[in-house]
């Protein structure tokens, strides 16, 4: 059994890593840390884990989670990078759900991020977790990135036609959707019911810090003679819990090609993105709590922008449940293990 320790277990991002990882095989929880509810029962706190999971929250310490085999990073932003690099030397593996290490260029992150990087040396050692572009590399990482939700949907939207240099990279456009729980589970003004329900808003649209993520795996994508990518992200909070709807628009290079085909055969043989046939739309509800990435290409009245519609749990796919397919593919187990959920609703 592979003995895993969750660093911020009492998030939504933690909590979901748990729901997952109590029904995975091979997977033995051996620690669950939460600085605010240290010493009370996991299962008293979430009822949903009773009969699951018969542990305690403890407070982080290094001594506790250096016996385990992986540690995952449930963490905001600037915890991980302060903690990771001990247990990396104890030989601990460690995934990390939060965006300390997605982005190589310590300043552009140190910019976006607005604090200075606590082990930039770290960030070169890194594999960012995106499987689907990663998978060789995360096998053998000792230190995973997850990617962010946002960047999950816009990426896999992207990336057929990225990587095969058929569209304008100078001008990309994603508009995205959020559920609030993308926001975390502290409280905010902002996120309370009364402030997001029966709303729709924008927001980060001068510049969100997802921007510079996503530009990063879409340069990654393309040959390295291209110039940088220039993208616009708008995100958008929804009225929902859980889910992202992420439509990527672009201008085609060259209107010959079988889009449909082009995208179905890149994601052939990937266990978590589902090309929908042609004509249909992507449903968030259709991969709520799944692992899988749903997609649509069309190209609207055959003129030359393309527009591919992208949907995903981000929670699952967009956090804990890509956490645990990387986990999967860093201890050599079948890549779809303890992620074959199927959506409640069609
Ligand atoms: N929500 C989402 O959809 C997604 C989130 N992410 C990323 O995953 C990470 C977690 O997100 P999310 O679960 O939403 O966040 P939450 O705010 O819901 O949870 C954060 C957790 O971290 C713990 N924590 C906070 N500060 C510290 C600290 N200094 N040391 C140790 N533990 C700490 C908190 O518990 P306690 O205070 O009890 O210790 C809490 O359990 C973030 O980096 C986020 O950006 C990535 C993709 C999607
Ligand atoms: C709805 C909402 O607020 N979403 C979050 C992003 C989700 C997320 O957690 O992404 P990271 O892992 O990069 O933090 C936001 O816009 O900041």
């Amino acid at each position: 059994m592979i003995k895993v320790g969750i660093v911020g277990a009492t998030g939504y991002t933690g909590v979901e890593l748990l729901r997952l990882l109590v029904a995975h095989p091979n997977v033995e929880i051996a620690a669950v840390t939460s600085r605010s509810e240290a010493g009370k029962l996991v299962s008293d706190y979430f009822p949903n884990l009773r009969g699951h999971l018969d542990l305690a929250f403890t407070d982080p310490s290094f001594d506790q989670l250096a016996h385990c085999d992986v540690v995952f990073y449930a963490t905001p932003h600037g915890v991980a990078q302060s903690q990771v690099a001990e247990l990396i030397n104890r030989d601990v593996r460690v995934i990390d759900l939060s965006a300390d290490f997605r982005i190589r260029d310590v300043e552009l992150w140190e910019k976006w991020y607005n604090q200075p990087h606590g082990s930039p040396e770290l960030v070169g050692h890194a594999v960012y977790g995106l499987p689907e572009r990663n998978r060789d590399a995360i096998a053998n990482a000792k230190l995973v990135a997850c990617p962010g939700c946002y960047p999950t949907a816009s990426q896999l939207a992207l990336l057929p036609l990225i990587e095969n240099g058929l569209v304008d990279t100078q001008n990309l456009i994603v508009n995205a959707a959020s559920g609030v729980s993308g926001a975390g589970r502290q409280g905010k003004v902002a996120n309370l019911f009364a402030e997001v329900a029966d709303s729709f808003k924008a927001y980060g649209v001068a510049g969100h810090r997802h921007l510079p993520e996503i530009e990063q795996g879409l340069n990654d994508a393309q040959s390295d003679n291209d110039d940088a990518v220039k993208l616009t992200f708008v995100p958008h909070l929804l009225p929902m819990i859980r889910g992202i709807h992420a439509t990527a628009y672009a201008t085609l290079k060259d209107t010959s090609v079988d889009l449909q085909a082009l995208f179905e055969s890149r994601y052939e043989n990937e266990p978590f993105v589902d090309v929908l046939p042609a004509g249909s739309c992507p449903e968030t509800r259709t991969v709520k709590s799944t692992n899988i990435c749903r997609l649509s290409v069309v190209r609207p009245q055959d003129r030359d922008t393309v527009v591919v519609m992208s949907v995903i749990d981000n929670l699952t796919k967009g956090a804990s449940g890509q956490a645990v397919q990387n986990l999967n593919i860093m201890f050599g187990l079948p890549e779809t293990q303890g992620l074959e959920q199927v959506a409640l609703i069609p």
